[in-house]
Order: structure tokens, then C-alpha cells, then sequence
């Protein structure tokens, strides 16, 4: 059977979320397709799940760094599978919500995988056809392939979220976001972790100084790091899994595990839809070939957003904007361009680490002239009423305008505190500006004026 609609949505994750509703609410017929459970990657298996499991973790940080100084509770732990029930508490019900919302507000929500098959219809599995003036691609991204032999022993992101135990030795491939967060989670639920990182450091997409400091509560709390090592395979033994790796190009490396997890990267979920029938282009790197209007350059019914437009940072709000942004383009014309100035990003360990805006080095190569503050702080007050051993930041600030182009933040509260840099980034406020406002005191806020 086809059915007619002004937007196709393929996805219901973020992006989907919030353009198919602003179309419905703009009088559009809209229709979305997902052959998962409605809600995406971040509401079931990504940022929230993975946040609520931090909440536990943190916990028992807490716990432990106050343990002599008024607080006694020897036999705090981490019972896993409450934990994972106390995350289905907000996971669980999210699909059916997502459901009940788009019958709500008239949008047609199909349970199937769609793929193109023509340049404005699209085929879903169980056939039905979708012809649309316009076509949205949200459909997210999918870890990458690693191309080594046991490649199909590694669970993913969504498999770890769910994991009703806990096994003893876990082995993370790979050292950014995911590595990172999933060990700190994992650690302090007592399992042996160790990290493979190909890269020289842990977190790449963060500052390599601040990520030095952090790198004192992978150590305190036990989780085994080893950068320069690119794991090569994996093999099922009687014991579980030995993952080969090989440290600096040369010497061989073996860790024995009992769970092998990917956190190696993620990439575009492109190729279940059939691109070719409907005349998209891709780039060299499998990317979708996009104008600044997020519309595909070869296909001008079809535009994209979030992670599978891999326009801006994979991130949730980058998906959101980017979803807003087209909406815009297809009620207004053409003539809005995604703005990806000041998007905070934080990775949630324990403490978290922060970044907005430019780096050290990318100021340096675009030649600004900048002052920068860092240092590291654990003696302030913030760090110390906490029992924290780790605070420190780095903020860049224009030396002609005064404007803050780049604030980098490790320690207690930056994962809030960020935002505050990122709204400066975003709306051009001034070094004088943020140390002129009041802040709630004793906040992590209190501190911006030091920092500056
Ligand atoms: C473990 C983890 C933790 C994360 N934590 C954070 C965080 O703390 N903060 C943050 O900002 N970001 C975080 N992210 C990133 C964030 O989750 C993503 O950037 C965001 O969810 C992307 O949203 P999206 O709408 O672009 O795609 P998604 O939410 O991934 O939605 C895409 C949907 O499309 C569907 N789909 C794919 N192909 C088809 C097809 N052919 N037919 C039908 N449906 C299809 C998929 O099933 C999926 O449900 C995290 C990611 C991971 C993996
Ligand atoms: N808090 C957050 O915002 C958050 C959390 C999780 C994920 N995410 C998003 O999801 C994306 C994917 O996360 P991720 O952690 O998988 O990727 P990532 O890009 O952060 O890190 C992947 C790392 O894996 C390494 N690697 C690749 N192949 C390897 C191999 N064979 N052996 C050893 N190391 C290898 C790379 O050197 C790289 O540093 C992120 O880019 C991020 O945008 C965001």
C-alpha cells in the first residue's frame, strides 16, 4: 500500500523527535519509521541509562571519599542488577510514551526499517510504501566496524546498558566517551577494568592536560589503562575472551576477559538505506554529501540531521538543533545554517571533564591572540568541601575583544558549570561580563570569577 506525507522521518531518536513533531504542529502529515523501540539512542541507550548508572557510581565515590571524615558506611556497594532495574524504571516506559505522543499529535509511526527506492519513497520491511515531498534521515549512528577476527565477540553500547550482571573482567576497546564512562561505572561496581586505547591518550576530544589530571582516579579507583595499543582480535577461550592487542606497533599484548566491549567509535547507520535508489551522495569517509542547509547536495527532497548528518558533534543537542534547523529550511526555504558555536560536551566520570569552544591548540592555529588561565586547584574550596582530589581548568579568553573562546573544566560540578562558559561562547559575553554576575555561593559557579 502507499500512503502520501509532507516528511518522512526515518528514525525516532532525538532529531526524528523534534522535527516530526514541530511538522505536525506546523499542520504537516508527517510519518516516522523505527525498526527499534521508539526513542533513540539517547533516551534508551546511550545518555540517560548511562547517566542513571553514573548516579550509582557516584554514589559510592561519595561514599568513599567521606569515609573519615563523618561519614561511615563500610558496606557500601553497587548491586548491579538493582542498579540496572532502578535505570528500566526510566528506559522502560519511554517507547510506549514516544508512541502514545505521536498518535497524540497525528504522526504516523511505523515499527519497521526503511530504505529508499526512490528519490521521494521510501519501501518499509512488511512493504508498505511511503512517498513524501521530503525526507528526513535521522537515523543515528552504529558502532564502527574494527575489521579484526573476533570482532564479533565485543558487546555494544545498548548490550552493556542492559547487562543483568556484572562479569568480573572487563576489557573496553577504544578510549574515548564510552571507555571512559563505562569504567568509571564499572570500577566502582568492583569489576577488574582495563582500557585499550589506541590513541596516545585517554578522551582525545578533551584537553590533553586536564585529561592528565583526571587520570589520577583511573588509577586510585583501578582501572588498567594502556594507550598506544590497538587491539588487533579477539578469541573465545574456555575462560571467556583474550583480546590481542599491540602496544606502540610492536610489542604483542593479551588480556584475558570475561566481557569485551566496543567503545572504538561510532559511525553514520547509512548503509541499510539504500542511498543509491534515491541518488544521495556520500563522501569518501561513507558520509552523507550535505549543503549548509543540512539538504542533500545531489537529492534536494532529502536532508539530515544528527548523528547520521555527523554535521556537527555527535552529541544529543547537536541533534536536536540540527533537527530544528531543518524544520525551519523546509517551512520557511532554505535559509537556515546549523550554528555550532559554544556546544558544551562532558564526559561523565568521577568527576566529570568539560569542554567548550576552542582548544589551546585550535586557537593557536587559527593565530588568535588569547590569555589563558590553567591550573590545577584541588586546594579551592569547591574540591575540598568534597574531598576532591581533582579540579583544575584552562580558560582561553580573546585578548582584544575579551570574549571567552574556550573553556576546558575537570573536577566537582563542571558538568554545570560548562554550560555557563557555553552560554558566554554562544551569545559573545565577556571575561568582564561573567566576572560581574553574581553566582549562588557555595556553587561550582562561584569559582568562574578565578578562573578568568
Ligand atoms: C553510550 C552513549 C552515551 C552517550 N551519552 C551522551 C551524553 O551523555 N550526552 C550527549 O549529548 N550525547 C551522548 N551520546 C550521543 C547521543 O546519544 C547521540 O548523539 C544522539 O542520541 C543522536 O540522536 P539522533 O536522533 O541523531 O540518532 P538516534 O537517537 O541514534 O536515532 C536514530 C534511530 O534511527 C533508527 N534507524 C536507523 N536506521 C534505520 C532505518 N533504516 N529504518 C528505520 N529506523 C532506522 C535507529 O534504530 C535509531 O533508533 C551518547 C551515545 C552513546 C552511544
Ligand atoms: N558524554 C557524552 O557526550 C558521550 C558519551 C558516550 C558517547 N558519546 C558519543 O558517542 C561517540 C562514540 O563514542 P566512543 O567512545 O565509542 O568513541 P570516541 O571517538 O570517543 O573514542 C574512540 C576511541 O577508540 C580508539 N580505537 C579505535 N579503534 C581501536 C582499536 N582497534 N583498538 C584500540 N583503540 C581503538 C580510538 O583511538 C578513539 O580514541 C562519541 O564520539 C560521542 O560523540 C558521547
Amino acid at each position: 500500500m502507499t500512503k502520501n506525507y509532507d516528511l518522512v522521518v526515518i528514525g525516532s531518536g532525538t532529531a526524528a523527535m523534534v522535527a516530526s513533531h514541530r511538522m505536525a504542529s506546523a499542520g504537516r502529515k508527517v510519518a516516522v519509521a523505527d525498526y527499534r523501540p521508539f526513542g533513540g539512542t539517547c533516551a534508551l541507550r546511550g545518555c540517560d541509562p548511562k547517566k542513571m548508572l553514573v548516579t550509582g557510581a557516584q554514589a559510592i565515590d561519595d561514599v568513599r571519599r567521606m569515609t573519615g571524615r563523618g561519614v561511615v558506611a563500610e558496606d557500601a556497594q553497587i548491586l548491579w542488577r538493582d542498579l540496572i532495574a532502578f535505570k528500566r524504571t526510566f528506559t522502560g516506559p519511554v517507547p510506549e510514551k514516544q508512541e502514545r505522543r505521536y498518535a497524540d499529535h497525528g504522526i504516523d509511526a511505523y515499527h519497521a526499517q526503511a530504505r529508499f527506492v526512490g528519490p521521494n519513497a521510501i519501501e518499509l520491511d512488511g512493504g508498505d510504501r511511503l512517498e513524501a515531498q521530503h525526507i528526513l534521515i535521522a537515523a543515528g549512528a552504529r558502532p564502527a566496524p574494527l575489521g579484526f577476527p573476533g570482532e564479533e565477540f565485543l558487546i555494544t553500547n545498548a548490550e552493556f546498558l542492559e547487562l543483568e550482571e556484572l562479569p568480573e573482567r572487563i576489557v573496553l576497546v577504544g578510549g574515548g566517551y564510552i571507555a571512559a564512562e563505562f569504567s568509571h561505572i564499572a570500577a566502582r561496581a568492583c569489576a577488574k577494568v582495563t582500557i585499550l586505547q589506541r590513541g596516545g591518550h585517554m578522551l582525545p576530544h578533551f584537553d590533553a592536560d586536564l585529561v592528565g589530571w583526571l587520570m589520577e582516579k583511573f588509577r586510585e579507583i583501578g582501572i588498567d589503562v594502556r594507550t598506544r595499543t590497538s587491539v588487533e582480535g579477539v578469541e573465545k577461550t574456555d575462560r571467556g575472551f583474550l583480546v590481542r592487542a599491540r602496544a606502540d606497533g610492536a610489542q604483542s599484548v593479551t588480556v584475558e576477559a570475561d566481557l569485551v566491549v566496543h567503545a572504538a567509535g561510532r559511525i553514520p547507520d547509512l548503509d541499510s538505506l539504500n542511498l543509491q535508489a534515491a541518488g544521495v551522495k556520500q563522501d569518501g569517509n561513507g558520509h552523507l554529501k550535505l549543503n549548509e542547509f543540512l539538504q542533500s547536495i545531489s537529492n534536494p527532497a532529502v536532508y539530515a540531521a544528527g548523528d547520521a548528518a555527523r554535521m556537527g558533534s555527535p552529541l544529543t543537542p547537536v541533534s536536536s538543533h540540527d533537527a530544528k534547523v531543518v524544520v525551519r529550511n523546509l517551512l520557511e526555504g532554505n535559509r537556515h545554517r546549523p550554528d555550532y558555536r559554544g556546544v558544551p560536551s562532558v564526559a561523565f566520570t568521577i568527576p566529570p571533564i568539560a569542554s567548550v569552544g576552542l582548544s589551546e591548540q585550535e586557537a593557536r592555529e587559527k593565530g588568535l591572540k588569547f590569555r589563558m588561565k590553567s591550573q590545577l586547584v584541588p586546594d579551592w574550596y569547591t574540591a575540598r568541601r568534597v574531598a576532591e582530589t581533582v579540579y583544575g581548568f584552562k580558560v582561553l579568553v580573546d585578548e582584544e575583544t575579551d570574549l571567552v573562546i574556550g573553556a576546558h573544566l575537570v573536577g566537582p560540578h563542571v558538568d554545570e558549570v560548562i554550560n555557563l562558559f557555553g552560554l558566554a561562547i554562544r551569545h559573545g559575553l565577556t571575561a568582564e561580563d561573567l566576572k560581574t554576575t553574581m553566582f549562588a555561593y557555595p556553587t561550582g559557579a562561584s569559582d568562574i570569577s578565578y578562573m578568568l
